[in-house]
């Protein structure tokens, strides 16, 4: 009897809950709402050392906190939400964190494909970005498997950053272009059509910026409207480089695990603020 009350309180609170997140998005829909926002999930270490856990404890209440945060943010409308999940320089550390990370995310990528997650839930499209041989098998042919299960899902995004950094997104864009502009020259050399390579010659020869942009790890999303890290740090640490250059920063002194709804709220009421400047330095005027 009293289990089945508990039930339906727990029930009654939730449903509430849910109907006045609800009606807040409505209210914040009078504004524009971010088509994309960026986090870098800092602080799950220092979580776990707060509260006396174990350091990987820190990345599960990390991963539970990315959980809400993606059905706070399909539910608000915005369609895309990327995460800086783990870098090439996190790679460096001790390698049974590096272990203990991997093995949880091959369980997660594991868990996404599941009927009742949160990919099914918001037909949500996965993207793994960056230098994905870097990843151990187990881990990457999981990633594949998650970007094609999800593939005809369009109503929402995920890009998954792992083994990523900016410098080497951008290097890997600048090499893709030049292979691609050095493939094109020779196959007109190869047809020996002089006159055309004279043409091509004038000006096609130069890799421009839309190339770069089209061999762009992130070339599959528009730019972020927002980027949030958590615990207070104000730095990029090689995260998006290429794509925040009109996009609002914002740092709230929570840990990522302790991210919640109040803090996209806030980035959003900011984002609304300055909506016009930043719709202003997009088109350049
Ligand atoms: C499949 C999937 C989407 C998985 C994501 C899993 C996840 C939560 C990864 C976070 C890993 C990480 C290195 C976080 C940074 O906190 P930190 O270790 O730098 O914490 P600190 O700043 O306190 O040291």
């Amino acid at each position: 009897m009293e289990n089945s009350m508990d039930r339906f309180a727990g029930r009654l609170f939730g449903s509430t809950v849910s109907y006045i997140r609800r009606f807040l998005f409505r209210v914040l829909s009078v504004g524009p709402i971010p088509n994309h926002i960026a986090f870098i999930l800092d602080g799950n270490r220092r979580y776990a050392k707060k509260w006396n856990l174990g350091e990987g404890m820190g990345h599960r209440a990390g991963f539970l906190a990315l959980m809400s945060i993606m059905k706070y943010c399909y539910e608000l409308g915005v369609k895309y939400v990327t995460i800086y999940a783990f870098s090439i320089d996190n790679f460096k550390r001790r390698p049974e964190e590096v272990q203990y990370v991997m093995d949880m995310m091959l369980e997660k990528i594991e868990g996404l494909l599941k009927e009742e997650s949160i990919v099914n839930q918001y037909g949500v499209r996965v993207y793994f970005v960056g230098n994905l041989k870097l990843l151990n098998e187990n881990v990457r042919m999981a990633a594949e498997k998650a970007m094609k299960a999800a593939s005809n899902n369009s109503r929402s995004v995920i890009l998954i950053c792992v083994a990523y950094t900016s410098t080497d997104e951008i290097v890997h864009a600048a090499q893709e272009s030049c292979e691609e502009k050095w493939t094109e020259i020779q196959s007109l050399t190869d047809a020996r059509n002089c006159e055309i390579i004279e043409e091509k010659r004038e000006g096609s020869n130069v890799i421009k910026l839309a190339d770069i942009e089209r061999h762009m790890y992130m070339g599959v999303a528009p730019d972020p409207d927002i980027l949030v890290r958590t615990s207070g740090e104000t730095r990029l640490s090689n995260f998006l480089l290429w794509q925040t250059s009109n996009c609002l920063l914002y740092s709230p002194r929570a840990l990522w695990p302790e991210i919640g709804l109040r803090h996209l709220v806030w980035a959003v009421l900011n984002f609304q603020r300055i909506y016009p400047y930043l719709e202003k330095r997009r088109k350049n005027i």
